[in-house]
């Protein structure tokens, strides 16, 4: 078998570990996502990042998420715009600083964005086995520009020293279980079900419904005799056979559902959102929150980080972006990767190198606090990219950050932090989390219900769906009774009543994606 062979397990490969995959995917009693699984992933999510412009509907090219990792680090998280591919953006970014990267893609690539790669000394192009960048599905099959590049990007391929390869590993045991507890319990969703303790829907279940649907359509070929076709076109005719075809379906099915579980762990409902509790800030530019859809994608991003974590008891995921101050040539507008982590003892280090034990242990020897890396010093550490005092950058952490790295934050000068509140104000033995309340001069962005829409939310209410219009800016000044929605482009401040725009979203909303 030529490329499902290729499945196999990279953990130790420059992850600078020697453990063996299955103490390693399966740290203590909690499972582990693989890194490949995690590149993949986010791969996906990539492709689903907020427009910031039209779709490309008509066209032939589909949008396309990537992921750069150098030394099994993310370096960089890319989508296509209207006017570059994925491949060309990591290109003109990169350049030969691409040289021994691995390039996770969400579609294969075309040969026009295959060519640069390939010539800047990439180690390895992996991709998801569905309809390529350039379209093979619908009446576009027929094209004969379609199968002429799905050709040159074979030749391509069979001439080149980088690995071009699908990598998709099995879940281990557990995972989807697991990712769907946690999902369930993680506080973006706690804080919606104890303020709606009568909905008669169960809410969560509706919105991971939807996105399983949708991510099916858009990353799984219905149709199996039509995928085998597709594969056979870009040279994957190996993986047609049962058991390796059952096989590769099965494994896309699960990471879809798990993204889709992840992502509903950050829904869209009624009128929940990252908000600042201190509305006198958010006339300063620095201060004002992004698009809710946005924050809640990167968001998602650190979610899917915690399940590398080392924590057996909690994953914690951290993301750092920054917003440049003019149009980046990026699909994701002006915002560009700065870092990621997640909690996990020191690199290099082995599992029961260290105590991992609570605050709940008597002997304070073996707690795991003084040993173990949080999730927003790992995204500080390894940033690959600098910290501009004069740029607008932001945390996005799935807990709320700690004492030990509240001043980390302040004094590597992020303006925004993103996150839930529930462990604010506490103490624990070894670890609190004071600061984060206190804290002055960053704007805090804490999951909650818009303070100034809130008053006139009934629990029965239509859920609420969010404007697409990705070129609005939620301003949390509004009045009781409507909503001002900035019109980010022409900068003019427009009205919406809250009435009509309960009245446009009826439905609960999974996102537009
Ligand atoms: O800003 C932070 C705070 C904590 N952590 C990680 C470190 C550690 O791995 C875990 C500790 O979390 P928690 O405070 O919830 O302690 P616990 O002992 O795991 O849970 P609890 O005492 O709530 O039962 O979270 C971070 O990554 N970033």
């Amino acid at each position: 078998m030529k490329e499902a062979g290729q499945m196999q397990d990279l953990e130790s490969a420059g992850a600078g570990r020697s453990v063996s995959t299955q103490t390693d995917s399966m740290i203590g009693q909690i499972p582990r996502l693989s890194k490949v699984n995690l590149f993949t992933l986010l791969s996906l999510w990539m492709e689903l990042f907020p427009a910031v412009e039209a779709r490309r509907q008509k066209s032939q090219v589909k949008k396309t998420g990537l992921v750069v990792v150098k030394n099994m680090k993310i370096i960089d998280l890319h989508c296509s715009s209207e006017d570059l591919h994925a491949g060309k953006i990591a290109l003109i970014k990169h350049g030969s600083r691409l040289k021994n990267c691995d390039l996770y893609f969400s579609r294969k690539p075309c040969s026009a964005c295959l060519k640069m790669i390939v010539n800047a000394g990439v180690n390895r192009i992996s991709y998801w086995p569905a309809d390529p960048e350039i379209s093979l599905l619908s009446e576009a099959c027929s094209s004969e520009d379609a199968k002429l590049d799905a050709k040159a990007v074979e030749r391509l391929k069979s001439n080149s020293r980088a690995h071009v390869c699908v990598l998709l590993q099995p879940l281990v045991c557990y995972m989807m279980q697991f990712v769907e507890e946690t999902s369930y319990k993680c506080d973006f969703i706690q804080k919606i079900a104890k303020a709606f303790p009568d909905a008669n829907t169960d809410f969560y279940s509706e919105c991971r419904q939807e996105r399983v649907k949708e991510y099916e359509m858009l990353f799984l070929i219905s149709n199996e005799e039509l995928h085998k076709q597709i594969l056979m076109t870009i040279g994957l005719e190996n993986l047609c056979e049962n058991p390796y075809f059952s096989n590769l379906r099965q494994n896309m099915k699960d990471l879809i559902l798990l993204l889709a579980t992840v992502a509903s762990s950050v829904p869209n409902f009624k009128h929940y959102g990252f908000y600042c509790d201190n509305p006198k800030q958010i006339n300063e530019i620095h201060n004002q929150c992004l698009p809710q859809e946005i924050a809640r994608h990167c968001m998602v991003q650190a979610r899917l980080l915690a399940y590398r974590t080392e924590d057996h008891k909690i994953g914690v995921g951290a993301v750092i972006w920054a917003e440049r101050k003019s149009e980046n040539c990026d699909g994701t507008g002006m915002m560009y990767f700065i870092g990621c982590g997640y909690n996990a003892f020191p690199v290099g280090s082995e599992y029961a190198d260290f105590p991992n034990m609570d605050d709940k242990q008597k002997d304070r020897e073996i707690r795991k606090f003084r040993y173990i890396v949080h999730a927003e010093q790992n995204a500080l550490t390894f940033r690959c990219q600098e910290i501009k005092p004069e740029e607008k950058s932001m945390i996005f952490v799935t807990k709320c950050p700690c004492d030990e790295c509240v001043p980390l934050i302040k004094g590597a000068g992020i303006k925004q932090i993103y996150t839930g509140d529930i462990d604010v104000g506490k103490k624990k033995a070894d670890i609190s989390y004071m600061r984060f309340g206190e804290l002055q001069g960053i704007s805090k962005f804490t999951w909650q219900l818009n303070p100034s829409g809130s008053c006139v939310l009934e629990q029965n209410e239509p859920e609420s769906k969010e404007k697409s219009n990705l070129q609005s800016w939620h301003m949390d000044s509004a009045l009781p009774n409507e909503l001002n929605i900035q019109d980010h482009k022409d900068g003019v401040m427009r009205p919406i009543p809250l009435n009509e725009e309960l009245h446009q979203n009826k439905k609960l909303c999974l996102g537009n994606h």
